[in-house]
């Protein structure tokens, strides 16, 4: 059933480049794809750079009409008010963003966002016509365990509670295995696969499985161009969302452009 979903490839820069290497590392990128002759329809591409390049990069990217798209890696749980520091979703749709990612373990790990904070902002990002990457996956304890279904699948529905099939219909799930990320320790296909579909099979219970068959879930964890066609063979992983690699644009253009590179 993985035909009617497009694939999408998100690069997430973490705390890296500012606004100006952001416009280079953006236009390298585009230039890269375009070289390539990349069909944005089969597979989409997005980054997602820290706030303070957001305005940089919507300038860039409209003013040269490129056909990848941006959003932030954060986004507050409140409409507006005194929350020192935090970033509301009206800012991010102000700023052109189509993605927010949510809940990612750097936030929930560093910043100690709850499940509850997770299921606020996912809220608050449909509230403002952004779609969540909701990131969830599990540590090294609890895949050591052979936990990694369960935890990962009460992170999911913690994150969706009180969200209606219409709003959940757009969401992008991404699965993390927090003891591959940034580690070079890739998770196997099959490691991906197995959360991934069980992530889709509890979408069905919680919604349907139109809804769920529709909903893209990637996987992110040490993706590169030598890996991600492995990965993406996997019938429902429908995409990445990368780190280090997204810094190197011709790198996260060979990502994007899988489908074009069998490695061995
Ligand atoms: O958001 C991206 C993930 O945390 C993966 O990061 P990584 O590709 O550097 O392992």
């Amino acid at each position: 059933m993985a035909t009617t979903r497009t694939p999408l490839m998100a690069g997430n820069w973490k705390m890296n480049l500012d606004h100006q290497q952001a416009i280079s590392t953006v236009q390298k990128l585009a230039w890269s794809l375009k070289d390539a002759k990349h069909d944005y329809a089969a597979v989409e591409v997005a980054v997602l750079p820290p706030f303070t390049d957001l305005r940089s990069v919507q300038t860039l990217v409209d003013g040269d009409k490129l056909e990848l798209v941006y959003g932030a890696q954060d986004l507050s749980r409140h409409e507006s008010g005194a929350y020192t520091g935090e970033i509301s979703g009206t800012m991010l749709a102000k700023l052109g963003c189509t993605y927010v990612a949510v809940g990612h373990s750097e936030r929930r790990e560093y910043h100690a966002e709850t499940d509850d904070v997770v299921n606020d902002k996912v809220r608050a990002a449909f509230a403002h016509g952004l779609t969540p990457i909701l990131c969830v996956g599990e540590g090294l304890e609890i895949r050591k365990a052979g936990d990694q279904v369960s935890y990962t699948l009460r992170q999911v529905e913690a994150a969706l509670a009180d969200v209606p099939a219409e709003q959940v219909a757009q969401v992008v799930i991404a699965y993390e295995p927090v003891w591959a990320i940034g580690t070079g320790e890739v998770a196997t296909p099959e490691d991906a696969q197995e959360v991934c579909g069980a992530i889709r099979r509890v979408l069905g219970e919680l919604y349907d499985q139109t809804v769920a068959d529709g909903i893209r879930v990637l996987y992110g964890g040490s993706v590169k161009s030598g890996n991600v066609a492995q990965i993406m063979a996997q019938p429902d992983v429908d995409g990445a969302l990368v780190g280090g690699a997204s810094l190197d644009p011709e790198e996260f253009a060979k990502i994007a452009r899988y489908q074009s590179h069998v490695t061995a």
